[in-house]
């Protein structure tokens, strides 16, 4: 979908400063209860059949954001808008209709999987919570269906999660997730546990599923490497803030913030000739703690570029090219 394609649509879900902030006990024998802000301030709109990936370094908040945009987690500021609907506020009822449209796909597929139940009854949980209407054989029909759309087939139907490979419990997984046919799916890590081979399974399986059922998809990931694959917008989160958010082929060509030309430096180039000429900016130095994060630009103290005003002021989100914002004082 390009640039085009979603102007003038009405996105399927607008975050708007949305902060998530934790409390948490600081260092010390007398430790003071401190404000840990895992979000902080994230604001991007997702469309219709649109892939978003969500790329940072662990701890950078991706989880937490995707937990926050299904309330699994309370947003402690901000606004998350559901087809047009604001949710401040919303009940439980309401939630609950959201998530009959937005299923999560986890990292841990054997974790995310009940071992007491078989394989036709996590699939089919979600029908008996939301579409109780369905006769037992209606539901069953429909997770045959489904588990023969993930690559699995009808004869491990009565099987159990721990009879099963990393690769074949996310299939499983996934195919827990679409058997409501939801307008979303957000992916947190779901390839991270497995081998690379799997990976590329999983992620075109992904990619098939999301053509064929017109989903839109959020894609998180530790690397740029994983989400170029899936993702026509990339949003780059550090520290809790958004750093860039592009167009895939803007970002991997022409990358804006210091930070995602530090991460993109981690991307082994298929051509070889281009992966010799590469300049490579390492990262240096640790991620600073999220409990005292830097003043000013949260990534000044790893960035060679950094200046006076990137200690003084925080860098808002801004277009920098009609493909990408970024949030950087060099723009
Ligand atoms: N329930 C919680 N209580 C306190 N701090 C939390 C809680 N959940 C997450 N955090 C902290 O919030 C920050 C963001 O965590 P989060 O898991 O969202 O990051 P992430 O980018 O998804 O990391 P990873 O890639 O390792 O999953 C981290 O510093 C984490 O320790």
């Amino acid at each position: 979908m390009s640039d085009v394609d979603l102007k003038g649509r009405e996105p399927l879900l607008s975050v708007r400063d949305l902060h998530v902030h934790f409390n948490v006990r600081g260092e010390g024998i007398f430790p003071k209860k401190r404000t840990l802000k895992a979000v902080n301030g994230v604001s991007f709109d997702l469309y219709p059949g649109e892939t978003l990936g969500i790329v940072g370094e662990s701890g950078c908040g991706k989880s937490t954001l995707a937990r926050a945009l299904l309330n699994l987690i309370p947003a402690s500021a901000g606004k998350v808008v559901w087809l047009g609907r604001d949710m401040s506020g919303a009940s439980g009822a309401d939630w609950q209709k959201v998530r009959r449209n937005v299923q999560m796909v986890f990292q841990d597929p054997l974790a995310s999987l009940n071992p007491r139940m078989n394989i036709a009854q996590i699939v089919g949980e979600p029908l008996r919570t939301h579409r109780p209407e369905l006769t037992q054989a209606e539901v069953l029909a429909r997770v045959k269906a489904m588990l023969v759309k993930v690559g699995m087939n009808e004869g491990q139907l009565y099987r159990y999660p721990h009879e099963f490979s990393g690769g074949q419990c996310q299939r499983i997984g996934i195919a827990r997730a679409l058997i409501l046919e939801p307008k979303l799916i957000v992916c947190d890590e779901p390839v991270s546990a497995l081998d690379v081979s799997i990976q590329a399974q999983i992620i075109n399986l992904l990619k098939d599923l999301q053509a064929e059922m017109h989903l839109a998809l959020v894609f998180i990931a530790h690397d740029l490497a994983v989400v170029k694959h899936v993702s026509q917008r990339i949003l780059v989160m550090y520290l809790g803030r958004v750093m860039e958010l592009a167009q895939k082929h803007e970002l991997y060509a022409d990358p804006k913030h210091p930070y995602t030309r530090a991460l993109l430096s981690a991307v082994p180039l298929a051509d070889p000739k281009l992966e010799r000429g590469k300049v490579i900016q390492m990262l240096t130095g640790d991620l600073p703690s999220p409990i005292d994060p830097p003043s000013g630009c949260v990534f000044r103290t790893r960035c060679p570029h950094a200046f006076d005003r990137c200690a003084a002021e925080v860098p808002p989100l801004k277009p920098v090219t009609p493909a990408t914002e970024a949030a950087c004082w060099l723009y």
